[in-house]
């Protein structure tokens, strides 16, 4: 843990939370040069069986307040969090707590019903059943009214049903501690009525719920029990909701008869920087009212016998990082990757279809050329281009899809569902059927229909080379997809590929390039896929080439490696080459997935 991540989060050993509070939070970003302080040494407490809201105006902080208390932020956040005013460790914490952010990212092409198993699955302990967990599910599809919907996939569902679609993945897992920033966002009042009454459900049924709620109605308001007002990063008010306002009266700011409360509270913290003095005395007195809660609460946690529960809890011993074993999730993770693949079917056969395609239109252009000593050239270019495709098409594909995924595998990874490894290991092993299968068929068609060797182990080599080309390049996607944001990644791609098509040995010759370029032809993964095709065409013995002319200067098979410079050259010095690639891609996408993470504390 950095030094600047000093937030002492006490994760309760007990069963029933009673109360969540928070003592003395900053939360300090970097800003260029500057320090920017979001939360002004905040405190409050939020009590489980009653629904809290959260408001104040735009930019004061309240999505701040919940990434910090919710665990989903770290880096730059001082303070404590107490649950029944003991201090937990984050681990634990982070299981108690389920934090549903404005907007969820769902995998799309997984049905409403797949998605609540998939979260069962990944998040419920190894020992309940598989009827357990249908039933779970189930029972969350009717409380949030989800049935008509049930199978539908996540990219047709309405705004209000990919809500509620994202709270039941919080529900889940039956956490005690709820935060929801802006769940009535982008839906009409019919259906913000409906998710706040659910929300009130789940409070009633003894949880800690609280929700950051934008100009609630009237209506709405009445729903909330508890309200918890922000204004500049710090607590204007916290206290019951019939309160409110008689206490901000008494601080001398008088609510107009049929105004409403919330609209008001909002108004009223909107001056706190044109009337500071009375709201820095409103101010004042909530921390008064949050110290003594914490006296308070210290008291009744002696009486009622905190240190039995601490002694349970201790007996219990500390619980395991994850619900289940990182095997079981890379079993999960590589289902729902290829499920997900499967369905979605325009990418999918786009892809299949396109190397078909591609391996059609190469082959009938460079139609039997392999054996032909005056087409030498032509057949030269055809490897070379089929190369290209290979690589274009395979990490293109990825960096357009994987930035959506990686948004579900960094909130998913921090609700404490799967390791980085097992989520690693899953989107290698899910992806690579469908990149081989493409590349497979669309070499094979243009190995025959350009009229190449028909020697197996010629046929073996070449497929090999193409299907080394196919995952490096599927990797690289990943890598770009996963560092660079999507906007920059479809321009990353192709230009940084394009320099190592240049260094292939195609375009210009190891001996025709300056000095100061030759080390780069070592780095280029294009150079080892063209020499390894060229070789597996041309090397291995290969003696006399098929002559229809008078005369073929490229008779002999030795001219044309000659041509190339690669005379010399090792197949299997070109499989290691692509295999250090490959390895460090891996190496690389493993950092790259911890960075993101870490970029996103
Ligand atoms: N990473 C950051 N770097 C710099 N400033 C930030 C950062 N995150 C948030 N802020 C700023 O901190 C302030 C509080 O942001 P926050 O998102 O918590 O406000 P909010 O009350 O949730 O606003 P809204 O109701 O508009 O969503 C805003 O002025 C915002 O611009």
């Amino acid at each position: 843990m950095s030094l600047d991540e000093t937030v002492e989060v006490v994760i309760p050993l007990v069963k029933t939370i009673t109360s969540l509070s928070f003592r003395n939070l900053n939360y300090t970003v970097n800003q260029k040069s500057t320090k920017k302080q979001l939360l002004k040494n905040i405190s409050g407490t939020f009590r489980s069986g009653r629904l809290t809201a959260i408001m104040g105006p735009s930019g004061a902080g309240k999505s701040s307040l919940m990434n910090a208390l919710s665990g989903f932020k770290t880096q730059g956040i001082t303070g404590r969090i107490l649950i029944n005013n003991e201090v937990i460790d984050r681990q634990k914490y982070r299981q108690l707590v389920a934090y549903n952010t404005q907007h969820v990212p769902l995998l799309q092409n997984i049905t409403v019903q797949e998605t609540l198993h998939y979260a069962a699955d990944l998040k419920l302990s190894s020992n309940v059943t598989r009827i357990h967990k249908t039933k779970i599910v189930n029972d969350i599809i009717s409380l949030l009214g989800l049935e008509k919907c049930a199978h539908n996939q996540a990219r047709v569902l309405s705004g209000g049903e990919r809500k509620r679609l994202s709270i039941g993945l919080e529900l889940v897992s039956n956490p005690k501690l709820l935060f929801f920033d802006e769940p009535t966002s982008g839906l009409d009042s019919e259906s913000s009525y409906q998710v706040v009454s659910y929300l009130k459900d789940l409070a009633k049924q003894g949880r800690c719920v609280v929700s950051v709620i934008h100009q609630p109605s009237s209506e709405l308001l009445e729903l909330f029990d508890d309200i918890y007002v922000v204004a500049d990063g710090r607590c204007m008010y916290q206290g019951a909701l019939e309160d409110m306002i008689g206490t901000l009266a008494g601080a001398g700011f008088e609510c107009p008869q049929y105004y409403n409360r919330a609209d008001f509270a909002i108004k009223v913290a909107s001056t706190v920087n044109t009337d500071p003095e009375k709201i820095n005395s409103l101010m004042k007195q909530m921390e008064s009212i949050s110290n003594d809660q914490m006296n308070g609460f210290h008291g009744e946690l002696n009486e009622t016998g905190s240190e039995k529960l601490l002694n349970e809890s201790s007996r219990r011993g500390s619980s395991p990082q994850y619900p289940i074993s990182q095997f079981r999730q890379f079993l999960i993770l590589t289902r729902r990757t290829a499920l997900g693949t499967i369905r979605n079917l325009t990418l999918t056969r786009l892809r299949f279809l396109g190397h078909i395609m591609f391996g059609l239109i190469v082959g009938s252009v460079f139609y039997d050329v392999g054996d032909n000593g005056a087409k030498v050239l032509a057949n030269i270019s055809c490897l070379i281009m089929l190369l290209m495709f290979i690589v274009f098409s395979n990490s293109m594909t990825v960096v357009l899809t994987f930035p959506l995924e990686m948004a579900v595998f960094v909130r998913e990874h921090k609700n404490n569902c799967y390791s980085v490894v097992a989520y690693f290991l899953s989107k290698i092993v899910a992806d690579f059927p469908l990149m081989l299968a493409g590349v497979t068929c669309c070499q094979l068609i243009v190995y025959y229909l350009t009229g190449q060797m028909n020697e197996t182990e010629r046929i073996v080599m070449f497929w090999g080379i193409c299907a080394l080309m196919g995952w490096t390049a599927q990797m690289y996607g990943m890598v770009a997809g996963c560092i660079c944001p999507v906007e920059v990644s479809p321009f990353v791609v192709p230009s940084s590929i394009v320099p190592m098509v240049l260094f292939s040995g195609f375009f210009i010759r190891y001996g025709e390039l300056l000095d100061v370029y030759k080390p780069l032809t070592y780095v280029s993964h294009f150079r080892y896929g063209f020499e390894g095709l060229a070789l597996a065409t041309y090397g291995f013995n290969r003696t006399e080439i098929g002559c229809e002319e008078m005369f073929c200067y490229y008779r002999k098979s030795r001219k044309v490696l000659e041509l190339l410079e690669i005379q010399n050259s090792n197949y299997w010095f070109d499989v290691a080459g692509l295999c250090v690639w490959i390895a460090v891609l891996h190496v690389l996408l493993y950092v790259s997935l911890r960075l993101r993470l870490r970029w996103t504390r």
